[in-house]
């Protein structure tokens, strides 16, 4: 059908119905527990794609999520469903993302609902991200209609499952729907489930609009596209709107619902999810401020704004740099272009002795650095060399004055005597940790180890474990995820959210090779780290870097203490030894003569490095 003829037809469907008939819902779930199939499998029962698509996994649109099978943004879609009474009733599924660096986005999505389906895996049962995104929705009121999904596999425990739901949620599981979102069994029974459980939202289609700003996104062709939810009011192609975090005033250039990709319609009402874009377009994607709400023209001093969402601040930084100068133009289009859409990251210019002109980015966690990093070097392979991730330091001067030191190459010399007046301070999180009873001793180790400070360890099943820790956010950039799934068979899961800062010993870790830092690998670390790191970095570095015409000595430095060295033995007798200090223009046309020719190496004092032996030095 022409997509003309799709809009009006569907335009006409949702006219004829009342905002008692509307339910706006999410799905709760851990990580893979089969939310984007689930979504999948609605969109096609209630005929919004056809089930021809197959496990098209239509809510998960970036390239990254499908390849790494994670949501990342959340994502909405508008289904119109007859229900057994014969009435249409028109649903809103709004998409969350699954992992926790993206909490603020998960907030935001639950915030345009009423209710959500509370999703666990048949086998594997309630895990952390079912725990912490449960607290969540149950904190912003949402009702809950428990869903036990893979019922199709042998592993699947369903009276194991809904126990644990009645036990950790103290949830009547009577109505619990069990369902397998691969086969289609039983996912029939979910929507007339939230049709009697979940509540119509509220508003008023004849106040003054009220409307939240929930996502946004770049789009090539109509530029800034706002995801928006109706509390109040109705939104029409030209109306003038007021947006109450930036006073700036737009005309509406076109409005739609996501069906499940973008279908014009006349006029979006209250309590429709939906999209707007302006016209002229809103100019810098900054200015949709997640959370903003915004009203008609002439009612900003009548209308209360909605309650807005504090801006997410990264706790995970990188530096990334062309592996050749000559394609800084090439990586920083592209940069910005993914930054563009990805809110969330932050970017700036940067500059590494070591390794020229490039960039600082800052992101939420580490799984959102990690998925950005991957994009990256998908698109840009040996062309971009990125250095390991790091949080940020706290410094508290004695005068009382606070800064937030996010790149290495800004925190005080050892020499500058203030920072021995100084307070320093790194994140800290909150962390849950699910995981089997017996593998209980191994992971308060490996959290030990992290300087993890244990709060709390509860049963919530006979075999299953509830363990929360108190932990440095650096651990997490350091794998801890990864070991304890290596100490767990791969059962432990994880969740975590800021706790904010804590006093801590830290220190500046350097690599020098022939006494000259390294800027670009500078890492701050605890005290405690100081000396395995050192070694490890020493050791790793030695592997990687050519013999030059004289010795080369690779150490790590704690502030101006060596605590690690290893040396590279010249590979023929050392010309420049004899060479006397001051005959340095000599020297100079040595080194320039071997860098001749060789367009990818740098120098670090008078060392000569391959570019390539920091990409294999800074990948894990
Ligand atoms: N056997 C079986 N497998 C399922 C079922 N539902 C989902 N899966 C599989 O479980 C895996 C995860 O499913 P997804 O739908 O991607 O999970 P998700 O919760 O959306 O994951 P995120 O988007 O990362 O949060 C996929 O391999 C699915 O094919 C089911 O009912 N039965």
């Amino acid at each position: 059908m022409p997509i003309e003829r799709k809009a009006i037809e569907i335009e006409k469907r949702i006219a004829a119905i009342p905002l008692e008939r509307y339910r706006n819902f999410c799905i709760v779930a851990h990580i893979d527990h089969g939310k984007s199939t689930l979504s999948d499998r609605l969109l096609e029962h209630t005929g919004t794609i056809s089930a021809g698509d197959g496990n098209k996994q239509v809510l998960d649109k970036l390239d990254v999520e499908r390849e790494r099978g994670i949501t990342v943004k959340a994502q909405t879609c508008t289904m119109i469903y007859k229900h057994k009474d014969g009435l249409d009733y028109l649903l809103h599924l709004v998409d969350t993302p699954g992992h926790v660096d993206f909490r603020a986005e998960v907030t935001r999505s639950y915030s345009s609902c009423s209710g959500a389906l509370l999703l666990v895996d048949a086998s594997q049962g309630v895990q952390a991200q079912t725990v912490a995104n449960f607290y969540l929705a149950f904190a912003q009121g949402l009702s809950l209609v428990p869903v036990v999904n893979k019922i199709d596999m042998a592993s699947a425990d369903v009276p194991r499952v809904l126990e644990q739901l009645e036990t950790v949620f103290e949830l009547d599981t009577s109505t619990a729907v069990k369902v397998s979102a691969k086969t289609g069994q039983g996912v029939g029974e979910i929507l007339p489930a939230v049709i009697s459980n979940i509540p119509a939202p509220e508003g008023d289609p004849k106040k003054p609009l009220r409307m939240l700003l929930v996502d946004s996104w770049y789009d090539t062709f109509k530029g800034v596209v706002l995801l928006v939810r109706l509390f109040d009011g109705t939104l029409k192609q030209g109306d003038k709107v007021h947006s109450f975090a930036t006073g700036n005033e737009y005309i509406v250039g076109e409005v739609g619902i996501q069906y499940p990709d973008g279908l014009p319609q006349k006029v979006l009402r209250a309590g429709q999810v939906g999209y707007v874009f302006f016209n002229p377009g809103m100019k810098r994607i900054q200015d949709a401020k997640l959370g903003d709400t915004f009203t008609n023209v002439g009612y900003e001093d009548i209308v209360k704004p909605l309650p807005g969402f504090e801006e997410p601040k990264p706790m995970v930084f990188v530096a990334a740099f062309p592996t050749n100068q000559d394609d800084y133009g090439r990586l920083a289009d592209s940069i910005a272009h993914l930054v563009l859409n990805d809110r969330s990251v932050t970017l700036q210019k940067d500059y590494s002795e070591a390794l020229g002109a490039g960039w600082r980015l800052g992101f939420l966690g580490s799984l959102h650095c990690s998925v950005f990093q991957d994009r990256l070097r998908q698109e840009h392979g040996a062309s971009i060399i990125i250095t390991e991730p790091a949080v940020p330091t706290k410094i508290v001067w004695s005068t009382g004055e606070e800064q937030i030191v996010t790149n290495p190459a800004e925190f005080p010399d050892p020499d500058d005597h203030r920072i021995r007046s100084a307070t320093l301070y790194e994140p800290f999180v909150n962390a849950t940790v699910t995981l089997p009873e017996e593998y209980v001793g191994r992971c308060i180790e490996i959290c030990e180890n992290a300087r993890g400070v244990q709060k709390s360890l509860e049963f919530f099943t006979a075999t299953q474990v509830i363990l929360k820790y108190e932990l440095p956010a650096a651990s997490l950039v350091d794998d801890l995820f990864g070991k304890l799934k290596g100490a767990t068979k791969g059962y432990a899961t994880l969740d975590y959210e800021d706790a904010g800062w804590r006093q801590a010993q830290l220190v500046k870790l350097n690599l020098l090779v022939n006494k000259k830092a390294v800027d670009a690998v500078a890492r701050i670390v605890h005290v405690s780290q100081v000396e395995r790191l050192g070694r490890q970095w020493v050791t790793k570095f030695k592997e990687h870097v050519d013999r030059q015409m004289f010795e080369v000595i690779i150490q790590a430095a704690a502030g101006r203490r060596i605590v690690a060295r290893e040396t590279i033995k010249p590979f023929r007798k050392d010309v420049l030894a004899k060479l006397h200090a001051s005959d340095i223009t000599r020297r100079r046309k040595l080194l320039e003569k071997q860098k001749a020719g060789r367009k990818r190496l740098r120098a670090v004092g008078n060392v000569i490095i391959d570019q390539s032996a920091f990409q294999k030095f800074l990948s894990k």
